[in-house]
């Protein structure tokens, strides 16, 4: 298993590319099985999770190619199987984003039920009940989700909860179902804009993406379309924090600092410097950060995909701050690591009180997720000697080339690969 080894060695300067959005490449992937056309797909990253996806995708059939620039062909004519294995749903919870379309387009689906991840139960009964509005006939057996439709019909759909995969399945399937679909209380992330761009470049009618009341008036049919994938508001929030913590001055280019506007406004109440300009972001810190209270919620509030990289922010700022996480019940597991490292942090699970220390000194870590693998990236970086950050699968989910992007701003990051399949 690789790890990652980090000196905290002072400030990040420079300037670095930001990938294309894993949150918006998955679903806009999944969505290419509506066509009936090849589907292109540009500014795709270079991650896991894509990866496992083009696999499922190839497996239910789908022809895929990938080319030199990570521009991504996908050619859904051939798909013959509309079975999602456990095998590959297991590793990636985005693999759910494949019953909508499925269903849609060839009036049945079976999707492994996505197992519930370390951050909380995440169950999917809200697309479920969706689809079942959509006149969808749904049965849990076997641990699958099997689902048939002759057409689905469009529907009037208040959805119980503000849920992003909810909204996508949604989305896609009432494109290709008959007549007219209504989506009450939709999430209003940007990565659901973006699907909703590719999905009317394909001929979906799709009016409301972007606010919490969607409509779509269903098609026959949806042809093929070129898309470029938004850029990861999530990686450029975490390469924005690495360089406030380390008192730095990074410019992020090919980034929307639109999409960021509660994490910028938390930035600059920390006491950085930020100037948009043209296509890109740059942030200068010449202060040691002040702490700054934090309450994740659906967008455009403040992501819960930036909580654990604000605490690690705050565990070396100037006082105290709480942290509280309303959308996943099980989302602190990096409180214990960064302790480790030193931060004073009292959580009771929804709320952590964070006292910021002067500094950090560095451990052997354990990344339990996606996110907190990002926090601990970040404390490693300011922290005196060495941090040995094991279990750095996690980050490849959703951080392209993590180590050479920090490493060309000057941080001392090195990958630890393990050869022998022991411990490195
Ligand atoms: C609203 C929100 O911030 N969603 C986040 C969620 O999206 P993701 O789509 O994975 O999760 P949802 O948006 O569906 O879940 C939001 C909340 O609703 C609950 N829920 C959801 C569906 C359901 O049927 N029943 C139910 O109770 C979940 O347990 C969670 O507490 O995780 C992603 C990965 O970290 C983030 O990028 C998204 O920003
Ligand atoms: C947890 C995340 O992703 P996923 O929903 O794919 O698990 C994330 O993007 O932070």
């Amino acid at each position: 298993m690789d790890k990652l080894l980090l000196r905290g060695n002072g400030p990040l300067r420079g300037e670095l590319r930001i990938s294309g959005a894993k949150n918006a490449a998955l679903p806009c992937l999944a969505a290419s099985i509506l066509a009936r056309e090849p589907v292109g797909l540009r500014n795709i990253p270079h991650l896991r999770d894509v990866t496992t996806t083009l696999e499922l995708l190839s497996c239910l059939g789908a022809r895929v190619l990938v080319d030199e620039q990570l521009g991504v062909e996908i050619d859904p004519r051939s798909v013959h199987s509309l079975v999602a294995p456990y095998e590959l749903v297991k590793t990636m919870r985005a693999s759910i984003l494949v019953l909508g379309p499925l269903l849609a387009r060839y009036g049945s689906a079976e999707v492994s039920l996505p197992g519930g991840c370390a951050i909380g139960s995440r169950p999917v009964t809200v697309h479920l009940n969706g689809l079942q509005a959509l006149g969808a006939e749904i049965r849990l057996e076997d641990g699958f989700v099997k689902a048939r439709a002759q057409r689905l019909r469009g529907a009037s759909i208040v959805m119980e909860m503000v849920s992003v995969t909810g909204t996508e399945n949604l989305l896609m399937a009432a494109t290709l179902a008959e007549g007219h679909t209504r989506i009450e209380n939709a999430a209003r992330e940007p990565e659901v804009v973006d699907l909703a761009r590719m999905l009317t470049a394909m001929g979906a009618r799709i009016s409301g993406a972007g606010t919490s009341v969607i409509e779509v008036e269903g098609v026959d049919s949806l042809h093929g379309c070129e898309h470029q994938i938004l850029p990861d508001r999530i990686e450029t929030g975490t390469y924005l924090v690495a360089a406030a913590m380390t008192g730095g001055d990074v410019f992020l280019r090919r980034t929307d600092p639109r999409l960021l506007d509660s994490v910028l406004a938390k930035l600059r109440e920390a006491g950085a410097e930020l100037q948009e300009d043209g296509d890109g972001i740059r942030l200068r810190m010449q202060q040691r950060p002040r702490a700054v209270d934090i309450r994740t919620a659906p967008y455009p509030a403040f992501p819960t995909d930036m909580q654990a990289q604000f605490m690690a922010l705050d565990a070396i700022a100037e006082g105290s701050a709480k942290i509280t996480e309303t959308i996943f019940e099980n989302r602190f597991m990096h409180v214990s690591e960064l302790q480790r490292l030193g931060a004073h942090i009292d959580s009771d699970g929804k709320t952590a009180v964070v006292r910021g220390v002067p500094r950090l000194q560095g451990a052997p870590v354990m990344a339990t997720d996606l996110r907190a693998s990002a926090c601990l990236v970040l404390a490693g970086l300011v922290a005196e000697g060495e941090t040995l950050i094991d279990r750095i699968y996690h980050l490849d989910r959703g951080y392209e080339v993590i180590e050479e992007k920090l490493g060309a701003l000057g941080a001392d990051i090195r990958r630890v690969r393990n050869q022998s399949g022991k411990a490195a």
